[in-house]
């Protein structure tokens, strides 16, 4: 168990809630470990829909953890025990009845590292469809416009549909994999530092892309880019040793801080 950050002498962060209308994700006293190693603390926050959730703290805070616990990728992990809830549109999603599957569809992400399949670029977009359902090629196609056009490559890349996505600029393979997740319309897309391999155009590319993206989904970033998490995201949570230090509407995180743990670390203070 970690030893508790509550040291502060300032009252924990009131427990920021959203109306169930306003709610998209609802993690409830979760707890996470790895082999009996606490990575998650008794993390209580609800994340409002069509809106971009910023996650930040220090290398190691837990941060990707809580990620890959919300499409529960920890599953394919043995080692992994967790307690509490984590509720998707208000259903638990590790109620027995939950179809993992239906909830990697329903929750899309992307990583790091952009990781186009080896095929076509149109093959890219296409493949979550193709294994969806069998929809006439007309279709499959104006879906594959749409999400390439919502993942701002359409203009890039409409002439050249059928060549390698190998071929692509990094930015360009990280835009195409977020259109390869669009297409099969997920409620929200978790991004794990999604520009941090790329170039700065690219990466404001991507930060105009979340923002633009949020009039259709629910989105989560995970970054330890402070400027970006400034500027693309509404609310910031704060998360030291896998406990949540601080939550609120990024203007108010990033300007006045409850916790001067919160401002060490945005200040550089603390890494
Ligand atoms: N697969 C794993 N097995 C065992 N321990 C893990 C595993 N993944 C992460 N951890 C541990 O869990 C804790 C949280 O790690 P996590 O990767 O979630 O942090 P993070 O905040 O995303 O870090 P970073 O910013 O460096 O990516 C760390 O102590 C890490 O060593």
């Amino acid at each position: 168990m970690l030893a508790s950050l509550s040291s502060e002498n300032v009252a924990p962060a009131p427990v920021m809630r959203f109306s169930a209308e306003q709610c998209c994700l609802s993690i409830a006293q979760f707890y996470l470990a790895y082999a009996g190693k606490t990575a998650l603390h008794d993390l209580t926050l609800d994340l409002p829909r069509h809106h971009v959730t910023a996650f930040i703290g220090p290398s190691g805070c837990g941060k990707s953890t809580l990620l890959r616990a919300i499409n529960r990728l920890h599953d394919l992990n043995e080692s992994v025990t967790h307690s509490g809830h984590i509720q998707l549109e208000g259903q638990d999603i590790h109620a027995p009845d939950m179809n993992v599957t239906e909830l990697r569809r329903r929750v899309g992400m992307v990583f790091q590292t952009p990781n186009p399949f080896p095929m076509s670029i149109y093959e890219n977009v296409a493949f979550g469809l193709r294994l969806q359902q069998r929809l006439p090629k007309r279709k499959r196609d104006d879906i594959i416009e749409w999400a390439l056009t919502s993942a701002a490559l359409w203009d890039e890349v409409k002439d050249q549909l059928h060549r390698s996505a190998w071929q692509l600029s990094g930015g360009q393979q990280q835009r195409l994999v977020i259109a390869r997740t669009l297409a099969i319309k997920p409620d929200v897309l978790l991004l794990d530092e999604p520009a941090s391999a790329l170039d700065p155009i690219s990466t404001l590319k991507i930060e105009e892309l979340i923002r633009n993206l949020k009039s259709q989904l629910t989105l989560v970033l995970v970054t330890h880019n402070m400027q970006q998490a400034a500027r693309v995201s509404d609310y910031t949570a704060f998360l030291q040793q896998g406990e949540l230090v601080e939550y609120g509407p990024t203007d108010q995180v990033f300007t006045n801080p409850r916790l001067q743990r919160t401002e060490n670390y945005i200040t550089g203070r603390i890494t």
